[in-house]
């Protein structure tokens, strides 16, 4: 098996804590015999990964989770404090806005120094250096010194010329992010079509729709630690799940007081709820299954509500809507179980919200949630897969 082009092994990160001058000759002494000083802020603990030739990668993760360090530490522009960083072939990053740009010197100078740093010989570039100027598309501003550059020509530079280098490995971040949407597309189609030659991509990105659209594996960051590795799909839709799970914890701790006094009084309550398996497959079968116990003889409605994580609202059926009545089991609960085969919802994360009310069906008196998770490989946007045909 060949070797991979990057290889991150048991990959940390620390920072020293700041030192006053009382405390600067331990520091010192810590540093002549550890390497470091004790303690300080770990931002990537233990990082384990590796991309081969053909591969692409992205990294996700919520603010300060750990991304830019990693791409710092990868591109060698910071030296891990524990772990190993190994390379092999060809790299091109496009990071930090200029990043490798003198602002003095005009567009043209850097555009050379930048290509002869990737590994482009002067012929080369002379050779290359209509299609990088036609790529940029700058017109004569390329004569102008690069600190007179908006961000967005900064970029049109910066991508044209690792579009000209074509490394084994191509590095990103949401540097991308910057340039106008018609510059975007066409990073997009380059990157697209260098991928379908054989191309290497690691990237980092907040966009899921653009990691799941060019990266194959990705590697969800939290905290400085790996929470995931694996298939794109599996991995941005556990991510988002998460997100919308958290976002949708704020929101109940906001309204907690509220949720309280409606479901204060129980005079019927729900024993037991439950979903299935807590991962399905897009289109497999929801088996929804609950007990009510009821305070008196009569039988209660049962609602049944799907919610996505952040609490949107995607269907809800109620017992008495169907004209089902529960039936007393024989220890003393109304059992029921509510079956939506074909389930059509897209991948995401998703609560079953199970009610019980009151016999006329006017009064929630308890709520249960369930959580699940629906994967599958899709790109459609939105909560359910529409049945829909396209017609040219
Ligand atoms: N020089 C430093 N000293 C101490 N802590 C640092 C330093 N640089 C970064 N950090 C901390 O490391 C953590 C990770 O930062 P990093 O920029 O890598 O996150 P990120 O995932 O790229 O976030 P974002 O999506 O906001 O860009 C943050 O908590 C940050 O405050």
């Amino acid at each position: 098996m060949t070797e991979p082009l990057l290889k991150s092994a048991s990959v940390g990160k620390s920072y020293p804590h700041t030192v006053r001058s009382s405390q600067r000759l331990r520091a010192f002494w810590q540093i002549l015999t550890r390497g470091q000083t004790e303690g300080g802020t770990t931002v990537l603990e233990s990082i384990d990964f590796e991309v081969r030739r053909g591969e692409s990668l992205a990294i996700v993760g919520a603010n300060g989770a750990g991304k830019s360090t990693l791409l710092k530490v990868i591109t060698g522009v910071l030296a891990p404090s524990s772990g190993v960083i190994e390379r092999n072939g060809s790299q091109a990053a496009l990071l930090e806005l200029g990043a490798g740009f003198d602002p003095e010197y005009t567009g043209l100078e850097n555009l050379r120094m930048n290509a002869a740093f990737l590994g482009l010989g002067r012929k080369e570039v002379d050779e290359k250096l209509d299609d990088i100027l036609a790529f940029a598309d700058i017109g004569e501003s390329i004569h102008e010194p690069i600190k007179h550059y908006s961000s967005g020509m900064v970029v049109r530079l910066g991508f044209a010329v690792v579009a000209a280098v074509t490394p084994d490995l191509l590095i990103t971040d949401e540097v991308l992010a910057v340039g106008d949407e018609s510059f975007q597309k066409k990073c997009i189609r380059w990157i697209e079509n260098y991928l379908e030659q054989g191309g290497t991509l690691l990237m980092v990105s907040h966009n899921m729709y653009q990691v799941q659209k060019l990266c194959r594996h990705a590697l969800w960051l939290e905290g400085g630690r790996a929470r995931a590795l694996g298939d794109v799909f599996e991995v941005t839709q556990a991510y988002l799940a998460w997100h919308e799970r958290r976002d949708a914890e704020a929101v109940s701790q906001s309204s907690g007081h509220a949720t309280a006094q409606m479901y204060g009084v129980k005079t019927l309550e729900i024993v037991s709820a439950e979903a299935g398996e807590p991962r399905l497959t897009m289109g497999d079968e929801l088996l929804v299954r609950m007990a009510l116990r009821s305070p008196d003889d009569r039988a209660p409605v049962a609602l049944v509500g799907l919610v996505r994580a952040d609490g949107t609202p995607i269907y809800g059926v109620a017992s008495d809507h169907d004209q089902v009545a529960l039936q007393d089991g024989s220890d003393g609960c109304y059992h029921l179980a509510l079956r939506f085969p074909d389930l059509p919802l897209l991948p995401g994360g998703y609560v079953v919200r199970g009610h019980a009310m009151d016999p006329e069906g006017l009064r929630v008196h308890d709520t249960a949630e369930v959580t699940f998770t629906v994967t599958g490989r899709s790109r459609e946007l939105g909560l359910v897969r529409l049945q829909h045909h396209w017609e040219i």
